[in-house]
């Protein structure tokens, strides 16, 4: 239920049995978190069939797909975000989202996330099969404008919307803020409006807020400053964050977040992503090397960190590109993947 599944959604996975962990010589699996104070368990949101192929400007053809998320449904990622349902004048590389939707393969204990921007949205998402769904908003005015066309308040009535038919009908509801450590439009947010946009998707029955840089503009600082104001607001085990690596301080970022107490990390595999309205914003953090950091600090993830790289060389082979994903990137090249199996 929407407001029901709640804060602690994030955590329930903590500590199970982790699926097809590698053996790798910094794997998680039976250790004690390293570093004192870290999460145990951290959940990661795989966003790449969506954040990741969004601002492709080639048409990914459906079957590539629905490939890239049934591999990454056999990695032991807890969650995946599939596409979404948004016009397809805006984002023409979702306008597949009905075919995507309905040809995955559904894996036991994988979510399958949807972005859905209003009822129209929601209604074809369940239509098509979706069991959970995400709104978007934004903690800046300029951006909400240029991304969904509304002002940040008329957002909110549509998420409001959204999320009272989600009750009704028992589907999770996730909130995204937008634009959380800076907008391409207006530059520094404070965050005081990102605590007051978190809130207001909280109390509507979000069960977590996944606090997104989208220009990857954050720093250590900035990303501490903004989570002292949000949690003010909304709880610590409702929250998640959403890293672009633009500046290249998103892992950096993630680090700060997890030592406050986040457990929520959303990554894209082979950093692959942008979003179309932030110009200049590059790829989300690369789920590999999200991954291989918690790894190193004794972290459970229960992602399998060779089958994910073996998910981000198929789709950067059908994309025809390089992986953004440092670890992929040394792990093939040097032969060093011998390491991670
Ligand atoms: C929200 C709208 C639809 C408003 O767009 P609008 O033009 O204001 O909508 P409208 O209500 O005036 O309707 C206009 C037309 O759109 C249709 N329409 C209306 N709603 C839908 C819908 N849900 N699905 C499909 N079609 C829809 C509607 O039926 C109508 O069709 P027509 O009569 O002209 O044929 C538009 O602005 C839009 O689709 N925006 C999507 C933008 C987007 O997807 N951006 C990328 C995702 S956000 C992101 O990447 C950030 C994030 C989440 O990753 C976190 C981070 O990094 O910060």
């Amino acid at each position: 239920m929407a407001g029901s599944c709640g804060a602690g959604q994030g955590t329930a996975r903590r500590g199970q049995a982790a699926p097809g962990v590698s053996s790798a010589r910094d794997g998680a699996e039976g250790q004690e978190s390293q570093a004192s104070g870290l999460p145990e368990y951290i959940k990661i949101v795989e966003v790449g069939p969506r954040d990741g192929l969004q601002n492709e400007k080639v048409m990914v053809p459906t079957d590539t797909k629905i490939e890239l998320i049934n591999r990454l449904s056999k990695t032991g990622l807890p969650a995946i975000e599939v596409t979404s349902f948004v016009s397809s004048k805006w984002v023409p590389q979702m306008a597949d989202h009905k075919e995507v939707m309905r040809g995955i393969e559904r894996h036991p204990g994988v979510q399958y996330h949807v972005l859905t921007p209003n009822l129209k949205g929601f209604h074809s998402a369940i239509a098509a099969g979706a069991t959970e769904v995400s709104v978007f908003g934004a903690a800046s005015e300029s951006f909400s404008k240029m991304n969904i066309n509304c002002s940040i308040e008329e957002s909110i009535e549509k998420f409001e919307e959204v999320a009272k038919s989600a009750r009704n009908m028992n589907i999770p509801v996730r909130g995204y803020v937008s634009c959380a450590l800076g907008c391409p439009y207006e530059g520094d947010i404070t965050p005081t409006k990102v605590a007051e946009v978190s809130k207001r998707l909280y109390s509507m029955g979000c069960y977590e807020i996944s606090l997104g840089d989208t220009i990857g503009v954050g720093t250590p600082g900035s990303m501490k400053r903004m989570l002292e104001a949000v949690m003010k607001e909304v709880p610590l085990s409702a929250l998640a964050v959403h890293c672009h690596d633009t500046y290249g301080q998103a892992l950096a970022n993630i680090l700060t977040a997890i030592q406050m107490g986040v457990a929520v990390v959303d990554s894209s595999v082979a950093g692959l992503g942008g979003c179309p309205y932030a110009k200049g914003a590059t790829g989300n953090v690369a789920t590999e090397d999200v991954i291989y950091m918690l790894n190193g600090l004794g972290i459970n993830t229960g992602v399998n960190l060779f089958t994910v790289m073996e998910a981000g060389n198929f789709i950067c082979t059908a994309l025809n590109k390089k992986t953004n994903s440092k670890v992929a990137q040394a792990s093939f090249n040097t032969g060093a993947i011998k390491l991670l199996t």
